[in-house]
């Protein structure tokens, strides 16, 4: 529930900020692809900070970066959809990411002592960093567009960041194509208090997070409920729990909406096998795969027709 002081129903989306983010860019194509009215967009300082702008009633929706093709999960972002109150998913937006190397005018790459970025923008751009910037000093910032801001107030000699906050910055583009691995996309979701849940539409995804007891053959089992009832797994990684080394959290995004039969079984049969399930939502699918065919035995007229045949064993009639 939003706290005192923010009685009215939230609005606006908080985003990774400051502006000239890839989150920025990433809310816009989502607000413009939904048709939002109240597209005002709140800048956090942090991934934790948007989060907390959700729980505490302050801003409607966060969207957070939460993987990238390249580089991996986002640790703040795995970890503060599970730490506090619960949230969940309600979209994803996939976003191509390319980099430039953003110095104030005049700057020769000879002058560049430090250069400063998101720890996943540096992390995409370590080859060429090393190479165009030898011996210079790589200092992690809370985002891109943050070091494009601070390079731009003398703080840092340059910044890896999008083109479009180089020029937010009055910065130039020394370097600009800095990526070693060109084509790197990243997917953002889009985060609520729970009590929306998207409708199914036949191309949906579901995240959820498990923890399982240290025990051996426990990860199979849990996998094994997903496969017995042919559902596809789109990502699966494990995060420490941080209680001790050896139990683990894992968090998973499967094929299918929470509404299909297949889907809510298995979240069920989780709930049965697990120490601790997290529901992250249900949400459209927005990459373009229109998901693994579903067989017929697990589609929601099969689970509808074995549970109105157990019924009438049970009730004695025949069957
Ligand atoms: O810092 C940003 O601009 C972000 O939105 C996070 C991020 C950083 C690097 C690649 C993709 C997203």
């Amino acid at each position: 529930m939003p706290s005192a002081g923010h009685s009215a129903a939230p609005t606006g989306f908080a985003y990774l900020g400051p502006e000239g983010t890839f989150a920025e860019a990433a809310l816009a194509h989502l607000t413009r692809s939904l048709g939002a009215v109240d597209r005002s967009a709140q800048p956090q300082p942090s991934v934790g900070a948007a989060l907390a702008a959700v729980r505490s009633g302050a801003c409607r929706a966060a969207l957070v970066p939460m993987e990238n093709s390249v580089e991996g999960s986002v640790p703040a972002t795995m970890d503060g959809l599970v730490d506090g109150d619960p949230l969940v998913v309600t979209r994803e937006v996939f976003l191509p990411v390319g980099f430039v190397l953003a110095v104030r005018p005049g700057t020769t790459t000879g002058q560049v002592r430090t250069v400063a970025s998101h720890p996943h923008a540096l992390a995409q751009c370590r080859a060429r960093i090393a190479e165009v910037l030898p011996g210079a000093e790589v200092v992690p910032t809370a985002s891109t567009a943050d070091a494009a801001r601070r390079v731009a107030a003398g703080e840092h000699d340059a910044a890896v960041c999008a083109a479009i906050a180089a020029e937010r910055y009055g910065l130039d583009a020394l370097v600009a194509d800095l990526a070693d691995h060109p084509g790197a996309v990243t997917r953002f979701v889009l985060v609520e208090q729970p009590g929306v849940l998207p409708e199914p539409t036949g191309a949906d995804k579901t995240t959820v997070t498990a923890v399982i007891a240290d025990r051996t053959g426990a990860l199979l089992d849990l996998l094994a409920e997903f496969a017995l009832r042919g559902i596809s797994l789109t990502r699966i990684e494990s995060r420490p729990t941080r209680e001790r080394l050896g139990v683990y959290s894992f968090s998973i995004d499967c094929e299918g909406h929470v509404a299909d039969a297949r889907v809510g079984d298995a979240l069920a049969a989780l709930h049965r096998l697990c120490a601790e399930v997290r529901f992250l939502g249900s949400y459209p699918r927005a990459d373009d795969h229109p998901g693994k065919p579903v067989d017929e035995h697990v589609g929601d007229d099969a689970f509808a027709g074995a549970q109105a045949w157990l019924t009438r064993v049970r009730e004695g009639r025949a069957v």
